[in-house]
């Protein structure tokens, strides 16, 4: 398997240009099985998360071709299978947004269960309450959610117990074709779906209360094709502002969206990094000062995204003084905490949060983790860090971050990827 080795130390400085976001293209993707004519998608992040994506929806009739430069086309004139198998949506959890529109378009789905992954158990008991207050009949048999609606989903109230992402992603695309209107209350705000709301209604689907929690959708009997272009990826703008601010450096993230990286910007700006929202991105810089410790919980958006979580606890372990990081998201999504102790962090967990004591420097080390935003938090402290780290499992890392190496390697990381055996 490949590793990734960072020799640290080195200010960052240039200029990185921000991809489209993952998190907003994989529901975008899924959404093509609501029309029959073509969907165009660009600014696609070249990733291993949207191949699997790609790979999925091929297995149900849609051609999906990857025309180069994030161009796609999406395309199923008629779909082939309504069978989501286990084998691809193991590799992949957003595998269950196919669910909502397979129902909508063909009125049944098997999809199988994605479990549970590293950061937690991850029910998707919303996902098919919801579809059932649609009138989708649904039973989970073999591993598998195998719903039907042989009559067509019925629009209805349904009130969200807990404010779900891929939740309302699913019940959004079941929704826009359903007969009737449906009212999703406590819905996810999210800016990828609000992205996925652009391109529904560029699809002529009728949604209202963009970016709000309570959103009414009035099903239309059909849909159609249109381009759209997917939204700049708010954690990897984050992810690579820590970079600027971890190393002492100054970056310029071109394309960076101003108004989704606020909740994100607040604690770095408030730890002593200078950003400046220019009109082509963000600068993000940290001259000679220290940083100061900024106690973070994660929520939902506008809150501070569990996404970000980890980074800025890799930012906060070289704090002067401490801070208080709580995880009110995922039950298990500190796996990065001992290992950022094995670099020398003092950092200590009670439940959910974690108390971080800043610690002069961080040491070199291999070192692994077991998720995307986890391995990527390890990236960061060895950008910081003296001596040589080695983080493994970098296939973490190809889900999420495009050409991760290439885009810190230009600004003066001095980083490689080692192939495994
Ligand atoms: C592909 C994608 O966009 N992934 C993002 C999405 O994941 P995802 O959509 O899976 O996350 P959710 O917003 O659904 O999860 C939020 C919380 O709700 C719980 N829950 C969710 C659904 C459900 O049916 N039952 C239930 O209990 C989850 O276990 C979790 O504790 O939002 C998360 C929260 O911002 C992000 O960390 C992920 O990067
Ligand atoms: C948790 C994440 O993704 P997923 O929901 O696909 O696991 C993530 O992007 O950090």
């Amino acid at each position: 398997m490949d590793s990734i080795l960072i020799r640290g130390g080195l200010p960052l400085r240039g200029t990185i240009e921000i991809s489209g976001a993952k998190n907003a293209a994989l529901p975008l993707m899924a959404a093509c099985l609501l029309t029959d004519e073509p969907l165009r998608l660009s600014n696609v992040p070249a990733l291993m998360d949207i191949r699997t994506m790609a790979e999925l929806l091929r297995c149900l009739g849609v051609e999906a071709d990857d025309q180069g430069g994030g161009a796609w086309t999406l395309h199923v004139a008629d779909i082939a299978d309504t069978t989501a198998p286990y084998d691809i949506v193991r590799k992949m959890r957003a595998s269950v947004l196919v669910l909502g529109p397979l129902l909508a378009r063909t009125g049944k789905a098997d999809v199988s269960l994605p479990g549970g992954c590293a950061i937690g158990t991850r029910p998707v008991n919303i996902h098919i309450d919801g579809l059932m207050a649609l009138g989708a009949e649904i039973e989970i048999d073999g591993g598998y959610i195998r719903a039907k609606a042989p009559k067509g989903l019925t629009g209805a109230v349904y009130t969200m117990p807990q404010v779900s992402v891929g939740a309302t992603e699913n019940l959004l695309m079941a929704a826009v074709l359903a007969r009737g209107t449906t009212v999703l209350e406590n819905a996810a705000r999210e800016p990828e779906i609000a992205d996925l709301i652009d391109l529904l209604t560029a699809m002529g689907a009728r949604i209202e209360g963009r970016g709000t929690d309570r959103l009414t959708v009035c099903g239309v009997d059909a849909l159609h094709g249109a381009d759209h272009a997917v939204l700049p990826d708010r954690i990897e703008t984050g992810t690579y502002a820590v970079a600027g601010a971890i190393t002492g450096g100054d970056l310029m993230l071109k394309g960076a969206n101003h108004e989704i990286v606020e909740a994100i910007m607040k604690p770095l700006r408030e730890s002593g990094a200078t950003l400046d929202f220019l009109e082509d991105g963000i600068r993000v810089r940290r001259d000679g000062q220290g940083i100061l410790g900024v106690d973070v919980m994660t929520q939902p958006y506008p809150g501070f995204p569990t996404d970000m979580q980890a980074q800025i606890m890799a930012l906060m372990s070289i704090s002067h003084g401490a801070a208080m990081i709580t995880e009110t998201i995922f039950e298990n999504r500190f796996m990065h905490v001992p290992e950022l102790g094995r670099m020398g962090a003092d950092i200590t967990v009670h439940g959910a949060s974690a108390l971080v004591r800043g610690v002069r420097r961080l040491r070199g080390a291999p070192v692994m983790a077991t998720d995307l935003r986890a391995s990527v938090s390890l990236v960061l402290a060895g950008l910081a860090a003296d001596g040589e780290t080695q983080v493994n499992r970098v296939y973490h890392l190809d889900r999420g971050y495009e050409r991760l190496e290439q885009k810190l390697e230009a600004c003066g990381a001095d980083i490689e990827r080692v192939k495994g055996q």
